[in-house]
């Protein structure tokens, strides 16, 4: 399945492209409501269908795949939002190719069915579903009917997978040339249920001229990057990185360090609070342990230039000796992530940040750290994490269970890998040190970003249910070996 996702606007234009290159709109809307009926005939068996045809284009796909589902024998109803006569351009020619009756669109045309495919708003959605289609979208949950999606669930908006009002859970969803950010979205994507890309002919060439700057986030992205360890290499060519350990809670930072020992850093230093050094050395035996009393030593190891990314936060303890820190770290030409504490003792004051960060650096907040940083910011996800990543100058990956990962450069990936059993204490430490294990490693910031949240996501599958935060960087071996076999 193609990585790119096309927002609703993007996808657009591939259809007017593919229209101009002659392309006619009755052929892509055959194509698509073809491989509708397609994707019913492989995963249902013969069955009442019920066939739920909105206004607009979404609905013209429902009129062919009922019209085919018919020829194919199933037993078909078709309920329409309007009148036939309203019907315009595409979706009108579909229509005039369904001859038996069209019912008017009542909870009643769910009567007997097996199957609902639900053609009722696709990308043209503009308002929240009210009378007749949220009530017979209630209903189809009330029933718990089994569900075909058209492009998408009635109601999930396209660009951002929000609900719009009320939307079903499909079972099987059928889009077309390109993923939306809906199907990887919260919620869009729960609601999805497996998602079937269909090629509908739109003709190579289109979404390069479109240039989409939106991806699943997965090896395709960044693969033929990955710092593999070269034969000639040896320790000091693999990159070195710093630490910043807490005096209190160590956990953190050990988690971090020991996930980018895993992630290939060649050597990892921990700078330690004194009377922490005993602790940290006894449980990372491959780490180097540094006293760093203060500001000052901590400032001399940063000082050394093999050490090449840096890592700040977790289980720092916010406020002004971290700030400090995080300061003299950006004024030295070096790469890294901010995590955790970090954005507590810089919360409502970007601009020091700002002013020194670039592309980097990553910095990795989850929801409650991302708004005490860069405030309440509007749109989606995707939206917030790149208009943070442009305020900032860093790559944002905004963590949770649909992390997206942005360049101040408008690029932007969704994470679609992780498994809800990452949502454990120490999850997001280890996240931070693998990406400060790749950066050391001369990954740039977005790269790094991406790789670091699709092998936490996979490290996270490979342990499932009872996974704890150490679990993390011990699957990681079997995760990489994997990612290698396949490259
Ligand atoms: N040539 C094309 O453009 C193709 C389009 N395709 C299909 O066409 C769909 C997009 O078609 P459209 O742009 O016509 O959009 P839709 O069919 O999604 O909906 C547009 C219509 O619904 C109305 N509407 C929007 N939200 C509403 C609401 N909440 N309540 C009531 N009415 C509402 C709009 O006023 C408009 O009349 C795609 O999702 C896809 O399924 C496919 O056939 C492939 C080719
Ligand atoms: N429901 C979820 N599904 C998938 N991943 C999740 C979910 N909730 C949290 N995560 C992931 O778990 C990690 C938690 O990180 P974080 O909140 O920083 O925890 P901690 O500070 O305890 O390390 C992040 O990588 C986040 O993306
Ligand atoms: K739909």
């Amino acid at each position: 399945m193609a990585d790119e996702l096309l927002t609703v606007a993007e996808m657009g234009r591939a259809d007017r492209a593919a229209m101009a290159a002659g392309v006619p709109g009755p052929v892509l809307m055959e194509r698509a409501g073809a491989a509708v009926a397609a994707a019913a005939l492989a995963r249902w068996s013969p069955c009442p269908v019920a066939v739920l045809c909105g206004p607009g284009n979404n609905g013209g796909d429902g009129f062919v795949a009922a019209h085919l589902l018919a020829e194919r024998g199933w037993p078909v109803r078709l309920a329409l939002l309007g009148e036939v006569a309203a019907l315009r351009g595409d979706a009108a020619w579909a229509a005039s190719g369904w001859t038996a009756p069209v019912e008017r669109l009542e909870t009643g045309v769910l009567d007997g069915a097996g199957l609902v495919i639900d053609a009722l708003f696709g990308a043209g959605l503009s308002r929240p579903l009210d009378g007749p289609a949220a009530d017979i979208v209630g209903e189809i949950g009330r029933r718990a009917l089994p569900l075909l999606a058209v492009d998408v669930p009635s109601g999930v908006r396209g660009d951002d997978g929000a609900v719009l009002g009320c939307a079903p859970r499909a079972d099987l969803t059928v889009t077309f040339h390109r993923r939306k950010p809906a199907h990887v979205l919260l919620p869009g994507r729960l609601l999805c249920g497996e998602v079937v890309l269909a090629d509908i002919g739109i003709p190579d060439g289109v979404v390069e001229a479109i240039a989409p700057r939106t991806w699943e986030n997965g090896p395709r992205l960044w693969g033929a990057r990955y710092p593999w360890p070269r034969p000639e290499g040896h320790k000091y060519s693999r990159g070195h990185a710093l630490v910043l350990g807490g005096a209190v809670m160590t956990g953190a930072a050990r988690l971090a360090a020991r996930a980018a020992l895993r992630a290939g850093a060649g050597l990892v230093t921990i700078a330690a609070p004194p009377e922490t050094v005993t602790l940290y050395a006894l449980s990372l035996p491959s780490a180097i342990v540094l006293p760093a009393p203060d500001g000052a030593a901590f400032e001399a190891l940063l000082d050394d230039p093999r050490r090449n990314a840096v890592l700040l936060g977790p289980g720092a303890g916010p406020g002004e000796a971290l700030a400090t820190r995080v300061l003299a770290a950006l004024a030295r030409d070096r790469s890294g992530v901010l995590d955790a504490d970090v954005f507590t003792s810089f919360a409502g004051g970007l601009e020091p940040l700002a002013l020194r960060l670039h592309d980097r650096w990553v910095l990795t907040p989850h929801d409650g750290e991302f708004v005490r940083l860069f405030g309440p910011l509007p749109g989606s996800r995707l939206d917030r994490a790149r208009a943070a990543a442009r305020a900032c100058g860093a790559v944002v990956l905004l963590k949770g269970a649909d992390t997206v990962v942005a360049h101040p450069d408008g690029r932007a990936a969704v994470t679609t890998n992780a498994p809800p059993d990452l949502a454990t204490a120490g999850s997001g430490d280890v996240l931070a040190g693998l990406i400060v294990g790749l950066l050391a490693q001369g990954m740039d910031g977005f790269d790094a970003a991406c790789a670091g949240a699709w092998l936490h996501g996979e490290a996270g599958r490979a342990v499932g249910p009872g996974l704890i935060a150490e679990d993390l960087p011990e699957a990681l071996p079997a995760v990489l070996r994997r990612l290698k076999a396949d490259a």
